[in-house]
């Protein structure tokens, strides 16, 4: 499978890195970023190329890897979809825009190609989708992160938001992507509270789920990546995840 990605972040430095050290069949050739020395840079680990604009790698990849911004969702992944190219999305909440998922979707399905979303920083989406086959009643997410995660500094525990997702993409559009997922899952614009919390040193996610299934809880204490605080390195490992899983013929979980 020939890949290429949009924006040269943390998220693509760890994916980079691990293709360059794991055998698979992933080759990541093309590298795109507003920034070129950053697409650049990471290009020359693998012997990829960079390349200026994103049209410049579509004749050429199967799959494109959004890792750059909800803007770039906007403004980019029309375009792969047009092309018949299948899209991995990192930047869901721009998925919250009712108009830009079904434009996304329409296109999807009318250019034969696929959209993958993995679970990013979350854990239990396995169980949440099993759960959304019957009746799922309520959903919360509770984020916790650390000041400079949120970009702020205060030595105050507070809560920084309240309300649902669709309103928390806007307010926080880099920190509070899981919130976009979560909902997509579950067909529901869930409930959401973010809370800056010096006392810890790692991007929580907390979920609680209820339906007609039962009740479930799950927590995720990630560890943040080294290249952006904001970000958790089990995103960048859901996405190979993801990736590699697409070429396996024995799969486990939903
Ligand atoms: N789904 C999830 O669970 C998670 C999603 N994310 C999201 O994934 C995305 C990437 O995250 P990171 O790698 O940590 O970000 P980063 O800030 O480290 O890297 C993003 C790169 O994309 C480039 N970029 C931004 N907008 C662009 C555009 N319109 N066109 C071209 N290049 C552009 C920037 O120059 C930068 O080099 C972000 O939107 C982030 O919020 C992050 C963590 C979890
Ligand atoms: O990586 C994380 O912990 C979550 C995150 O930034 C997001 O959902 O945008």
């Amino acid at each position: 499978m020939i890949v290429g990605i949009v924006g040269c972040g943390a998220i693509a430095n760890i994916i980079t890195s691990y293709i360059l050290e794991e055998d698979s069949n992933i080759q990541l050739k093309f590298f795109y970023d507003r920034d070129l020395e950053k697409a650049e840079n990471l290009s020359s680990i693998v012997d990829g190329i960079a390349v200026l604009k994103v049209e410049d790698m579509l004749d050429k990849v199967d799959l494109v890897i959004e890792a750059a911004s909800p803007e770039a969702v906007a403004e980019i992944v029309p375009d792969i979809l047009k092309a018949g190219k299948d899209v991995l999305i990192m930047s869901v909440g721009a998925l919250m825009d009712k108009e830009l998922r079904s434009k996304i979707e329409n296109l999807a399905s009318k250019n034969n190609a696929n959209v993958y979303i993995p679970s990013g920083a979350i854990v239990g989406l396995d169980g949440i989708k099993a759960a959304s086959i019957g009746k799922i009643t309520s959903v919360k997410l509770v984020t916790r992160k650390p000041p400079r995660s949120l970009g702020i500094s205060t030595d105050e525990k507070k809560v920084l938001y309240k309300g649902n997702a669709s309103e928390a993409v806007k307010k926080f559009p880099l920190n509070i992507n899981v919130a976009a997922t979560l909902s997509i899952a579950c067909n529901m614009d869930v409930e959401v509270e973010i809370i800056v919390d010096p006392q810890v040193d790692r991007n929580l996610h907390e979920i609680t789920v209820k339906g007609d299934f039962g009740e479930l809880k799950t927590i995720a204490k990630n560890i943040r990546c080294s290249l952006n605080p904001k970000t958790s390195v089990l995103a960048a490992y859901s996405a190979i995840k993801l990736l590699k899983s697409l070429s396996e013929n024995f799969k486990v979980g939903t």
